[in-house]
């Protein structure tokens, strides 16, 4: 059994974390931590997340030396904000932990990206170049090899999963820059009160419009420019992703419907619904599938894709990601 710790357990990533660690024949729940001072510090995970109530009444314990923590550990999910993920990551690898990052801090190796969008400079070159990004259909090889993988952002996975295979088999005539339309449920936001995720407030809205730091992760890992632009839907969870993108010449729905299909023959946790199809929330909340629809007409074709935010957009995909770095069968504590 792997001693696995979760630090930012309280959070809504968190909590889904350590449900499928629980479950997970493989891995032992050996520490659920919050930050030093947390409001939150020395509850029962139990009493914040009524779903775990009476399966996991492990202590959320402060995190103070991070150096102890991580010598008694195998495996740290850090469910953390971007900042809080890029300080202490390093200190998990120095003591030999393979580290699972639910944030944004080693997703994307360049330079300027952490200063343009995240408002930090990223201290930490060395670990940004040898991070692997999590993208689990995508970067088995990888990962497999990985001490720190990056799960990739909540619409990152919902827009690439759909775009990869048609990008990669040179389908999208990417001189007209793919539209993407995304549709989030306010969970994305995280646990911690705001004005903008307060019931009153949360109103379907366009949001980052042009400056949001998914644009160039999506960009980046595709290898191909496109126009991202996020809702807020006034759901819990979930995000719809809407992808408009020109195809090259003459490609016709059925080469699209064979490239998709052929692309996930073998990933249970992708489903390509079939052309005419258009991918539901209802389908994938609460579950770590991500559903592909898509129509073409003339020269355009139209994807959906829907997952759940925290699940196939950041928990389950982690889980995902440890299965295969550590070879447990891919489904492992997921379905
Ligand atoms: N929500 C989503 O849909 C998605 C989230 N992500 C990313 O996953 C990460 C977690 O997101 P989410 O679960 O929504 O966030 P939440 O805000 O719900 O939870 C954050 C957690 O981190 C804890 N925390 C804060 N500061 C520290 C610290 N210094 N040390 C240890 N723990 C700390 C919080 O507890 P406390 O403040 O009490 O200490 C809380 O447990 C973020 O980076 C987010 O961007 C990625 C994809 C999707
Ligand atoms: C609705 C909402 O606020 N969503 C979040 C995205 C959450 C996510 O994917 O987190 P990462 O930053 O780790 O990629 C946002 O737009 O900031």
């Amino acid at each position: 059994m792997l001693k696995t710790v979760i630090v930012g357990a309280s959070g809504y990533t968190g909590a889904e974390l350590t449900k499928m660690v629980f479950l997970h024949p493989e891995l032992e729940l050996s520490g659920l931590y919050v930050s030093e001072n947390s409001v939150d510090a020395n509850k029962s995970i139990g009493d914040l997340h009524g779903t775990l109530k009476g399966l996991v009444d492990l202590p959320l314990q402060p995190l103070k030396d991070v150096s102890a923590v991580a010598k008694a550990a195998d495996v740290v999910l850090l469910a953390t904000a971007h900042e809080v993920s890029h300080n202490i990551a390093p200190t998990f690898l120095a003591e030999g932990c393979k580290v699972f990052d639910l944030s944004g801090a080693f997703r994307v190796q360049s330079d300027s990206f952490y200063t343009d969008y995240y408002g930090f400079e990223h201290q930490y070159g060395e670990w940004l170049e040898k991070a692997v990004y999590g993208l689990a259909e995508w970067n088995e090889a990888d990962i497999a090899k990985a001490d720190l993988v990056a799960v990739p952002g909540c619409y990152p996975t919902a827009s690439q999963l759909a775009l990869k295979p048609l990008l990669d088999a040179g389908l999208i005539d990417t001189q007209q820059w793919p539209v993407i339309n995304a549709v989030s449920g306010v969970s994305g936001a995280g646990r911690k009160a705001s004005m903008t995720n307060s019931f009153c407030e949360v109103s379907l809205h366009a949001y980052g419009v042009f400056t949001h730091r998914h644009q160039p992760e999506i960009s980046t890992h595709l290898g191909c420019d496109v126009i991202f632009t996020p809702h807020l839907g006034n759901f819990k969870r979930g995000i719809l992703a809407t992808i408009t993108a020109k195809l090259a010449e003459g490609v016709s729905e059925v080469q699209v419907t064979e490239t998709l299909e052929k692309a996930y023959e073998n990933k249970t946790l992708v489903r390509p619904l079939g052309a005419g199809q258009s991918a539901k929330l209802q389908s994938v909340q609460n579950t770590g599938f991500c559903d592909i629809g898509w129509s073409v007409k003339g020269q355009h074709v139209i994807l959906t894709s829907a997952i759940d935010n925290l699940l196939k957009g950041a928990a389950s995909q982690a889980i995902q990601c440890i299965n295969i770095r550590f070879g447990f069968s891919p489904l492992t504590a997921i379905v």
